[in-house]
């Protein structure tokens, strides 16, 4: 195993008040293989009390099967857990709760039909003196809990599917963090929190760790990694590849250590074409779109961007025919849409990459080959798996272009790491051979390595005349990308900006104006 200089060094003083004690955790010798792929080789981790961990690592490199070992969900082959110097050996998720190591996950799993309150007291409901459950005590409760967490604008009588993801992750953290667990584990939990919901998190971190809570922060987003962790370790093929001290290290060197090479993508100019590809006129819809106007040239990748609630999401709906718009026309290649489901759209030739894995209608029970092949046979025959293997060629020259790592295309989708279901969903949307590309937040869990690559392919199609309209919160990602954006303002548009005017400044200034 690897291990940097000032590893050893780093880990001891990550927690110098407590550096008598044994940490909170020690992992020796953890491997894990599965179905002989091994996906981690003797990691050595300590963490504790009142420290935050930062984990990185590529798509794929282990991060959530360390984490599921650590908090009872998976046994390891090989190895040993100690916890205040003593060993443990958790046989579920239960019995690791019951020693306070809690786990929010990166797939989110409250239940939508209940509310907010009830999933925060799933399993504890409260009760009054008759037995019967106190609902006023459980939303006094639950108010208090979120507002910990920077969530206080959830009402907590709110139906919890009508929450947006963000929130829902919100209410995943504040359910952990009401079982005053001694070990928080979270696994990308600012993946789809606002700006401002993002300082509120980290407000409860900070405050978790000075009341001596252990924290391992999972993250692909490293600037938050170096600005709330005290301790970074990277996993590179299932092996601790170095920890690092965010005030010592840099944001190169870090992608260095998680890819073996520094990812940087450069934006390519390309010459606009003087064909219309996509053009809207006067569209409104949705309940919050109202008179847009936009024309996209062919071969061009414009960005959608505009703060949560600018209807960035509502504009690819209409588009991708989700819902019809009220007033105004879209065309596609001169021709005027009038799209009733989004199978339809398929069919126009129209592929999306929606927002969110859960909701991106992969089929977790199958396999990634299925899931890889629905919406291409979708616009060839109307029967979904007509013929199963799809284009096994092509799928190959995906998964080798965009990383995909897995054992096998015949395994389930759902057993693939997050970051690689997302590179399997995007595959699947360019088999469809789409002549307008719609993406929705497509980069969400994918590592800085494999963005780079993704940014690449959808410069490449576009290069060879794909349209791409692509809706993203990240403004790195709009400047590495697009040829030109719109910023959206509460479902109106702000303005557009081409090539040479787009900065950071300008994008967010006008995302704001209006605000
Ligand atoms: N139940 C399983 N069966 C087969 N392979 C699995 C299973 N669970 C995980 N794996 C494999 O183990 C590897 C590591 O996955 P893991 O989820 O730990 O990665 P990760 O570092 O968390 O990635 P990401 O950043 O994408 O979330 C992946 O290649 C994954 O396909």
């Amino acid at each position: 195993m690897m291990r940097s200089d000032n590893l050893k060094e780093a880990a001891a003083s990550g927690a110098a008040a407590s550096a008598s004690l044994p940490p909170l955790i020690r992992a020796r010798g953890i491997a894990k293989s599965f179905s002989g792929n091994a996906v981690l080789q003797s990691v050595d981790l300590d963490l504790h009390a009142g420290e935050v961990v930062g984990l990185l690592g590529e798509n794929g490199a282990g991060k959530s099967t360390l984490m599921h070992i650590l908090s009872g969900g998976l046994q390891p082959d090989a190895g040993t857990v100690e916890m205040d110097g003593a060993p443990v050996r958790f046989g579920s998720v239960a019995d690791g709760i019951e020693a306070g190591v809690s786990f929010v996950h990166q797939e989110l799993s409250v239940v939508g039909a209940l509310s907010v309150a009830e999933n925060l007291h799933l399993g504890r409901m409260s009760r009054s003196r008759t037995g019967l459950v106190d609902f006023k005590l459980m939303e006094e409760a639950s108010r208090a809990l979120l507002e910990r967490v920077g969530a206080g604008h959830i009402e907590p009588r709110r139906e919890a599917a009508t929450l947006r993801a963000g929130e829902q992750q919100l209410v995943e953290i504040a359910k952990a963090a009401a079982r005053k667990p001694r070990l928080l584990i979270l696994d990308e939990p600012t993946s789809s929190l606002t700006p401002h919901e993002v300082g509120g998190f980290f407000s409860y971190v900070r405050e978790a760790r000075a009341s001596g809570v252990a924290i391992i922060f999972i993250t692909h987003r490293l600037e938050e990694a170096m600005a709330l962790c005290d301790r970074v370790v990277v996993l590179r093929n299932g092996a601790i590849v170095s920890e690092r001290r965010p005030a010592e290290t840099s944001r190169q060197q870090l992608i260095t250590d998680m890819t073996g090479k520094p990812a940087i993508y450069e934006h390519r100019p390309r010459t606009a074409s003087d064909t219309m590809a996509l053009s809207l006129k006067g569209v409104s819809g949705d309940r919050l779109l109202s008179g847009i106007d936009l024309d996209v040239r062919m071969g061009e990748i414009f960005g959608l961007f505009g703060l949560v609630g600018a209807g960035r999401t509502e504009l690819l709906d209409l588009i991708h025919g989700v819902h019809r718009p009220t007033a105004g026309t879209i065309s596609l290649f001169g021709e005027r849409l009038s799209l009733s489901d989004p199978s339809e759209a398929v069919r126009a030739g129209i592929a999306l990459v929606p927002e969110g894995r859960k909701t991106a209608g992969i089929l977790p029970q199958h396999s990634v080959r299925d899931n890889a092949a629905i919406s291409s046979l979708r616009r060839f025959s109307r029967g979904i798996f007509s013929d199963r293997g799809g284009d096994p060629r092509r799928m190959a020259s995906y998964r080798q272009s965009l990383g995909i790592r897995m054992a096998t295309d015949t395994q389930e989708i759902s057993t693939l790491s997050g970051g690689n279901q997302q590179k399997v969903i995007f595959a699947r949307a360019l088999m469809a051979e789409p002549r307008l590309l719609l993406l929705d937040e497509p980069t969400h869990g994918v590592d800085v390595g494999a963005k780079a690559d993704l940014y690449d392919i959808v410069t490449r199609e576009a290069e060879k005349g794909l349209t791409v309209v692509i809706a993203s919160s990240e403004v790195p990602e709009i400047l590495a990308l697009c040829d030109r954006v719109a910023v959206l303002s509460k479902g109106r548009l702000a303005g557009i900006l081409d090539r040479v005017a787009m900065t950071e400044d300008t994008i967010l200034t006008m995302a704001f104006k209006e605000h």
